[in-house]
C-alpha cells in the first residue's frame, strides 16, 4: 500500500510534504492544550492556588486553540487542493497512457472496465484519500505526542494504557485480511455492474429486435445483486473484529483506573495526576479509533489504486527508434502471432511490393483479419518481424505510422456529427474542396443529394441513421482524404444491395489507385487483378500466386473459384 501511495503522491511531492507538515502541526496543537491541563488541575488542588498562573495557562490554551483553528483550516484547504490535483494528474496520465496502448488492448479489455478505472477508481481515491490522509496523519502524531505527555506524568499508568495495543494487533490483522479480500471482490463486482450496464445500453437496439431485453435485464439484475451481497459482506464480516478492538480499549482504561487508585492509596501518585490520566487517557484512544476506521477505508481505496496503477503500467506501443520509411512495401519475415496462448498465424513470409495489391483469401477464422491487424499494429507480432519500406514497424515513428495506413474495415464507426465532419476526420487539415472531392469520388454525393441537409446531415450515434453501404462509402471517403500510401481493405460487398455494391466498387477503385493495398477478399471475382493472392488455411499460407497461377494449381483456390462461379454472389466463408 505504501508503495502505491508513494507512486501516486510522487506526482506532487512538494505539496505532499506540505500537507503532512500541516497535519503534524495541527495534531500537536490539538493535544498540547490538554497536556498543559495538568498545570491547572495541579493549582486547583494546591492549598493556595495561583490564580494568575491558571489564567496564563488558559490564555496559552486559548492561543493554541486559535493556532489550531488556523492550521486546521489551512491543512483542510491545502489537502483538498492537493488531492484534487493528484487525481487530476492521475486522470490525465491515464488518458495519455490509454492513447499509447495497442488497439488490441481495447479489443481485449471491456470498455466498461476501462471506464470504471478512470471514473470510479480514481473517484474512490479522490474521495477517500482526501478525507482520510489528514485524519490518519494527525491521529498518528496526536497519539505519539499524547503518549509522551502521559509518560512524563507517570510512565506506569501510561504503559498500562498502551499495553492493550499489542493485544488488538491480531484482531486488526484478521480484519485487515478480510477487508483486503472482500474489498477486492467488491470492486470487481462493482466494475462488472458498470461493464454490464454499458453493454446493456449499447446493445439495447439489438436486444429489443430479438425480444431478449428481459433476459439481459436479468443478467444486469444478477450483477446488481452480486454487488449488493459483496458490499454487505465487505462491511459486515470485518465489523466484529473492529468492535472487539474497542472493547480492549475500554478494558485498558478500566485497568488504568484500578492501577491509578492503587498507586493513589499507597501514595505513589497524587490526585491531580490521576485526574489528568482520567481525562487524557480517554482521549488517547480516540485517535486510535480514528486510525482504525480510516486505515480500513484507505486499504479499500488501495484496491482501487492498484487497478489504476495497473493500467498506468500496461505496456504501450511506442516506437523504438522513431524512423520514417520512404518506401511503402510490406514484408512479413517468419511472423508468428498468438492471441494470449493460441498460435493464430504461423511462419508467414511474403512481400507486397510498393503500389501493388495483395489479396487474402481463406475460410472464416483462417487468419485474414489478424494479418491485416498486424500490419496496422493493432497488435505486435509474437515472433518474426513486419517491415514497411524495409523498416521494422516497431521502429517507425508512431504518428507517421498511423498517417501511412488507411483502413476500410467492415465495422465503420461514425461519430454523431455531420457527414461532412465525419469525412473530415480522415484529414482535419483538408480544405472544403478536398472534402467535397473525396465525397464525390467515394460516391457519397450520390446519396447525400437525397437528404434535405445534404453534407450537414447528422448521422446519429455510431452512424445509426445511415445504411451499411452508406456508412461504408463515408469510410472510403475518409480514407481517400487521408491519402495514405497503404490501404487495408476488408471487402464487405456481400451484404450490400447491387446498387450500393457498384457504387462501393467504383469508390474502392478510386481509393486503391497507386497505393500498396492489402485486401481481405470475400468475392474472388473482385481480386482477379491482384498481383498476389495468399490462400490461408488455419493461420498458414496454403497457396500463393496470382489468379491464373492459382487456378492452374487446381488446389483450394481453384475449388473456391469454381464454387463461387456456380453460386454467383456466394460468400467464401
Ligand atoms: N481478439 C481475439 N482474441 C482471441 N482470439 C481471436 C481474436 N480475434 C480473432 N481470434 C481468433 O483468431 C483466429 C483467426 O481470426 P481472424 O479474425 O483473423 O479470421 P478471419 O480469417 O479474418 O475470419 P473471418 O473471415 O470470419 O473474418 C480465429 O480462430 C479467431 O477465433
Amino acid at each position: 500500500m505504501i508503495k502505491n501511495l508513494k507512486y501516486v503522491t510522487s506526482y506532487n511531492r512538494k505539496d505532499t510534504s506540505k500537507v503532512m507538515l500541516l497535519e503534524i502541526i495541527h495534531s500537536i496543537f490539538l493535544v498540547v492544550p490538554s497536556g498543559v491541563l495538568l498545570v491547572i488541575i495541579w493549582e486547583l488542588f494546591s492549598v493556595h492556588p495561583n490564580i494568575s498562573r491558571i489564567w496564563t495557562v488558559v490564555g496559552i490554551m486559548f492561543f493554541m486553540l486559535i493556532i489550531q483553528f488556523i492550521v486546521a483550516s489551512k491543512a483542510m484547504v491545502t489537502s483538498n487542493i492537493w488531492v484534487y490535483e493528484l487525481s487530476y494528474r492521475l486522470r490525465i496520465n491515464l488518458g495519455n497512457r490509454i492513447q499509447k496502448f495497442s488497439l488490441g488492448f481495447f479489443k481485449q479489455r471491456d470498455p466498461g472496465e476501462i471506464a470504471s478505472v478512470i471514473l470510479q477508481d480514481v473517484a474512490n481515491f479522490e474521495g477517500i484519500f482526501g478525507h482520510s490522509f489528514g485524519n490518519l496523519t494527525s491521529a498518528v502524531f496526536g497519539t505519539c505526542v499524547l503518549s509522551i505527555f502521559l509518560f512524563i506524568y507517570d510512565w506506569r499508568l501510561a504503559l498500562c494504557l498502551l499495553a492493550v495495543i499489542p493485544l488488538i494487533i491480531p484482531f486488526l490483522g484478521f480484519a485487515n485480511y478480510l477487508f483486503k479480500h472482500l474489498g477486492e471482490k467488491q470492486i470487481i463486482a462493482r466494475n462488472q455492474v458498470g461493464a454490464k450496464f454499458l453493454e446493456y445500453v449499447q446493445g439495447i437496439r439489438h436486444l429489443k429486435s430479438y425480444g431478449i431485453t428481459g433476459e439481459k435485464n436479468k443478467t444486469l439484475e444478477n450483477a446488481f445483486d452480486d454487488l449488493r451481497k459483496k458490499s454487505i459482506r465487505m462491511e459486515a464480516l470485518p465489523g466484529p473484529f473492529l468492535v472487539t478492538t474497542s472493547i480492549f480499549f475500554e478494558i485498558g482504561f478500566l485497568l488504568m483506573i484500578a492501577l491509578g487508585l492503587y498507586y493513589l492509596s499507597v501514595g505513589s501518585i497524587t490526585i491531580p495526576v490521576l485526574i489528568t490520566f482520567l481525562i487524557m487517557g480517554y482521549n488517547l484512544y480516540n485517535p486510535m479509533k480514528v486510525i482504525m476506521v480510516d486505515y480500513f477505508t484507505i486499504r479499500y481505496m488501495n484496491e482501487s489504486l492498484k487497478r489504476v496503477i495497473g493500467v498506468l503500467k500496461e505496456p504501450t506501443m511506442e516506437s523504438m527508434e522513431n524512423l520514417i520509411p520512404e518506401k511503402f512495401s510490406i514484408e512479413f519475415n517468419e511472423v508468428n502471432f498468438k492471441y494470449q496462448d493460441k498460435l493464430t498465424v504461423r511462419s508467414l513470409n511474403f512481400l507486397v511490393p510498393e503500389k501493388s495489391m495483395l489479396a487474402l483469401v481463406g475460410h472464416s477464422g483462417s487468419g485474414k483479419t489478424t494479418i491485416a491487424s498486424l500490419i496496422a499494429r493493432f497488435w505486435d507480432v509474437t515472433e518474426g518481424s513486419i517491415k514497411i519500406g524495409g523498416i521494422d514497424i516497431r521502429s517507425i515513428n508512431q504518428k507517421v505510422f498511423y498517417k501511412m495506413i488507411a483502413e476500410v474495415f467492415q465495422e465503420v464507426y461514425l461519430f454523431d456529427d455531420s457527414i461532412y465532419n465525419n469525412i473530415k476526420i480522415g484529414n482535419p487539415e483538408a480544405t472544403q474542396e478536398e472534402i467535397w472531392e473525396a465525397a464525390r469520388k467515394a460516391q457519397v454525393l450520390s446519396f447525400v443529394e437525397d437528404f434535405p441537409e445534404g453534407m450537414d446531415t447528422r448521422v446519429g450515434e455510431g452512424g445509426g441513421k445511415l445504411s451499411g453501404g452508406q456508412k461504408q462509402r463515408i469510410s472510403i471517403a475518409r480514407a481517400l482524404l487521408k491519402n495514405a500510401p497503404i490501404i487495408l481493405l476488408d471487402e464487405a460487398t456481400a451484404s450490400l444491395d447491387p446498387e450500393n455494391e457498384i457504387y462501393i466498387q467504383q469508390a474502392i477503385q478510386e481509393l486503391v489507385k497507386s497505393k500498396t493495398v492489402v485486401v481481405i477478399a470475400h468475392k474472388l471475382s473482385t481480386i482477379q487483378k491482384a498481383q498476389q493472392i495468399l490462400v490461408l488455411n488455419d493461420g498458414e499460407i496454403a497457396e500463393k500466386g496470382n489468379h491464373q497461377e492459382l487456378l492452374n494449381k487446381n488446389g483450394i483456390y481453384a475449388r473456391l473459384w469454381e464454387i463461387q462461379q456456380k453460386s454467383h454472389g456466394w460468400k467464401v466463408h
